[in-house]
């Protein structure tokens, strides 16, 4: 009966709010301020690493190779907020802005988000961009090429940071001693609201956090938090929006409660009964 591994329990006629009102037009001041057109086919990136072919904007290049000399000292830049806030959505804009100004660029996420492609990261509006799919950060270097990472690399964009255990330290060293512009998204928190990963361990070695929300799926207000709609309890469940759903603080503790209650439910009839105890 309870065979489905990612049973909804939020649906429709389970809530106890209303879903059915229309999505809001989310994000549209992100988006709009882009200067890009994200849509640009990447038929024409490398897979791995890209460099604007702009020679007007080069001016705008460091001097010198990140590596070769280290007056040019990195930087992190975080990106946080819950599922559908435009993480990704805003790291391929700043990645995109840094392939302007000349800067040699290269994407990771983790290998463990399996949703859509494995070898872009991927918007939930659908755009997308080639990427390093990798099971952690140690690894970069010697995949990309430990002469191309020290000599061309300019700017790391990390998707999905919450997923990489090394992030702290990839990310100081990166930043700290090889010069490199670092920006990481992920998430801050997970379904229950607690620390997710690593994520909030770069705050304090970070130049600046932005924290993105997104809009309540039941009411339209704000949503700083991400709703798991199915009864899993792991921390770490890949999805989208079959499984999870931005919300407010309200519609997060009303919500939470109610699928709590139901996981417990769940949970206590799949247990065989304690003879002893009748
Ligand atoms: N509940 C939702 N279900 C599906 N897509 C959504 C939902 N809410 C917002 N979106 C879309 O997701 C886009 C943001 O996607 P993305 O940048 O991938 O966010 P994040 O990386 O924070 O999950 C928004 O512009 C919006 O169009
Ligand atoms: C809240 C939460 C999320 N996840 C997973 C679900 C997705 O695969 C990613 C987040 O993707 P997005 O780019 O931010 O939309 O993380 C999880 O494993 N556990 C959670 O609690
Ligand atoms: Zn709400």
């Amino acid at each position: 009966m309870f065979a489905a591994s990612m049973r909804t329990l939020l649906s429709p006629s389970l809530t106890p709010f209303s879903l059915h009102l229309p999505k809001p037009s989310l994000f549209s001041r992100v988006l709009r301020i882009s200067p890009y057109s994200l849509t640009k086919p990447t038929s024409t990136l490398t897979r791995f690493t890209t460099r604007s072919s702009s020679s007007t904007r080069e001016s705008h290049t460091k001097p010198t190779s990140p590596s070769s000399s280290f007056s040019s000292p990195g930087e992190i830049h975080v990106v946080v907020g819950p599922m559908f806030s435009g993480k990704t959505t805003t790291l391929l804009r700043r990645i995109l802005a840094e392939r302007e100004l000349g800067k040699t660029i290269a994407v990771i996420k983790s290998d463990k988000d399996t949703r859509y492609c494995i070898e872009s990261i991927v918007s939930h509006d659908g755009e997308k961009f080639p990427c390093w799919a990798l099971p952690d950060l140690s690894c970069f270097k010697s995949r990309f090429g430990i002469d191309a990472y020290e000599n061309q690399l300019d700017v790391i964009g990390i998707d999905e940071a919450q997923f990489f255990g090394d992030l702290y330290e990839f990310c100081r060293e990166a930043a700290d001693k090889e010069g490199k512009t670092v920006i990481v998204a992920g998430l801050d928190g997970d379904y229950l609201r607690r620390r997710f990963g690593s994520v909030l361990d770069v705050i304090p070695i970070a130049d600046t956090v932005t924290k993105l929300s997104s809009r309540c799926e039941v009411c339209g207000k704000r949503a700083l938090f991400t709703l798991r709609k199915t009864e899993e309890r792991e921390t770490e469940v890949i999805g989208g929006a079959e499984v999870y759903m931005p919300v407010c603080r309200n519609h997060y503790v009303s919500g939470q409660g109610v699928l709590e209650t139901a996981r417990n439910v769940l949970d206590s009839s799949r247990k065989p009964h304690n003879v002893a105890s009748l």
